[in-house]
């Protein structure tokens, strides 16, 4: 459990990380929820990608406003179960292309708002999609979380030159502490509709290297799937819709992964 006030009903919070833009990071993010959703446990979804938010679209709730109550902003659910609530600066913007262009002080008043002001009903897991690289914003949800984060998860594409950024982002989690679950390879493939053949169309096995590398295990690898993208794109479940695919259960299995290595993380309250 949390200190921060508003955390305190949240059970653990997973950190989503990527050394380079568009790997598919707010993907993990998403299906990851929607997984644990679909297995029964309460979520919570939080977009601190404040420039670039998309989780919102994704989920089919772009154009949704949030609401204050006395104890703060009320996240908005996507759908009348509220077993996944979201939180997104998207949700703040009057207009969906309004860009946010901020300085360092603004951005780290409105993180802190995100992490500690956002009324999270009881939940299992809190997964926290951030922005890529290693910014300022990293370093506020850091000295914010530093109490809460349980570990992070990195998203990496097979070649080579996303996996360069991500050891900057396992550089990043050592200097800060942050405890570092494993790493997803992301578009590990391309899996065909027609035959469900898997066409590595990509150079392989970067993800891996950089597991033999560093240590970190690799959590899981997610192919290419043009359904995924299509779901995406038009705020669909595809998780629900596509359950039997090879990419939603390279998703389930990922979840299981993840919540089989929290187990032996211990929780950062408990490290002295
Ligand atoms: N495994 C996949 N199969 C098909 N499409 C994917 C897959 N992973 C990601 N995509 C698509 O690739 C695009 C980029 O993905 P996403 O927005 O998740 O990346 P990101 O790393 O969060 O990007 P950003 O740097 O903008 O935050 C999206 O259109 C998404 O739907
Ligand atoms: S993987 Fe098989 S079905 Fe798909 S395009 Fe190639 S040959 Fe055709």
């Amino acid at each position: 459990m949390s200190s921060l006030n508003n955390l305190a009903s949240v059970g653990q919070v997973i950190v989503v990380l990527s050394g380079k833009g568009g790997v598919g990071k707010s993907t993990v993010a998403v299906q990851l929820a929607l997984s644990l959703v679909s297995s029964g446990k309460q979520v919570g979804l939080l977009d601190l990608d404040i420039c670039g938010p998309s989780v919102p679209h994704m989920l089919g709730l772009e154009g949704k406003d949030v609401h204050q109550s006395e104890q703060g902003w009320l996240p908005v659910y996507t759908s009348a179960d509220k077993n996944l609530a979201v939180m997104s600066i998207a949700f703040l913007l009057k207009n969906k292309n309004d860009a946010v262009i901020w300085r360092g002080p603004k951005k780290h008043a409105m993180i802190k708002q995100f992490i500690q002001d956002v009324c999270w009903d009881q939940l299992d897991y809190l997964i926290i999609d951030t922005p890529p690289g290693t910014s300022d914003e990293h370093m506020t949800l850091l000295e914010i979380l530093k109490e809460s984060a349980k570990g992070a998860v990195l998203v990496t594409t097979p070649n080579l030159v996303a996996i360069s950024d991500v050891r900057r982002e396992v550089t990043f989690c050592e200097k800060t502490g942050l405890k570092i679950i494993g790493l997803v390879e992301n578009m590990s493939g391309f899996v065909c509709p027609n035959c469900q053949d898997c066409s590595q169309i990509f150079p392989t096995g970067g993800g891996q290297l950089l597991a033999d590398e560093t240590g970190i295990p690799l959590l899981g690898k997610i192919p290419i799937d043009p359904n995924l993208v299509r779901c995406e794109d038009k705020g669909e479940n595809f998780i629900a819709a596509f359950g039997n695919s090879p990419a939603a259960l390279a998703v389930h299995s990922l979840r299981d992964t993840i919540l089989s290595k929290l187990i032996s993380i211990p929780s950062p309250m408990d490290v002295s």
